[in-house]
């Protein structure tokens, strides 16, 4: 059985202030979230401590957004897996299209950061994903395999999420028709050696597009950016229904 997982990724996101507002509005609506599902919620650096004092036995789980790959050193402005794991960190997003685009991030150093966040105990949540350009080409399967080869030299599949999002339906309110990201995920799924592996779709889900993406038979879940941020619309999308 495949586990379900809607998680949220605030991004650049939320002062201290509004992690504790958002924590406010969103909790109360939990009561009545089905438990067949897990839900993560990957903050910036700075929240990780308020989310872990203010999560204590609650069943949302927390997430970071990157980590390196030593596990310390003199690498300014990094993280190591350990610090995470100290402050109640379960997952962490590795290889979001953005760290690929803006920070340098290869499947080379992907490969890094997944091995250290398994050594340590976290639960990577991986991300592959084609851009417009490649769509447009024919490449997105080409690129995903690519990805997937490099990324998961000597990772282990057991302890591993993969996030399907396509670049160019990130924050762009253009999502992925949910059969088409079904059938990328199926084939991302014939790559892997463990099977059961959840794999989520992201790219611009929101409350009103939410149910027919979770009704897919491959699709296990959501990576959720904007509409993570309102703690209205993160309850109306952790109680999907099929
Ligand atoms: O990690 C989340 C994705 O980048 C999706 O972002 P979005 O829901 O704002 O399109």
């Amino acid at each position: 059985m495949r586990k379900v997982i809607i998680a949220g990724n605030w991004k650049m996101f939320k002062t201290r202030a509004e992690t504790l507002e958002f924590l406010q509005g969103f909790l109360p609506q939990l009561d009545t979230t089905p438990d067949d599902r897990d839900i993560v919620l990957c903050a910036p650096f700075t929240d990780l401590g308020t989310l872990s004092r203010n999560l204590h036995g609650s069943r949302i789980q927390i997430g970071a957004q990157n980590v390196h790959w030593a596990e310390s050193g003199a690498f300014t402005g990094e993280i190591s897996a350990l610090m995470l794991v100290e402050v109640g960190v379960r997952y962490v997003v590795i290889g979001h299209s953005e760290r690929r685009q803006f920070f340098g991030e290869t499947d080379e150093t992907v490969n890094l950061r997944l091995k250290a966040a398994q050594k340590a105990g976290l639960i990577p949540i991986l991300c592959v994903g084609e851009s417009k350009q490649q769509r447009d080409a024919g490449e997105t399967e080409a690129i995903i395999f690519k990805q997937l080869e490099h990324d998961l030299i000597d990772v282990d599949q057991e302890h591993l999420i993969i996030a399907y999002e396509p670049i160019w339906a990130i924050g762009t309110g253009d999502t992925c028709a949910s059969a088409e990201a079904n059938r990328v995920i199926g084939l991302i799924r014939s790559k892997l050696s463990n099977p059961d592996m959840t794999i989520q779709y992201g790219g611009s889900v929101k409350p009103d597009n939410i149910n027919e993406i979770m009704a897919q038979s491959e699709i296990d879940g959501a990576l959720v950016g904007g509409a993570s941020l309102d703690p209205q619309d993160f309850a109306k999308l952790v109680n999907y229904k099929v």
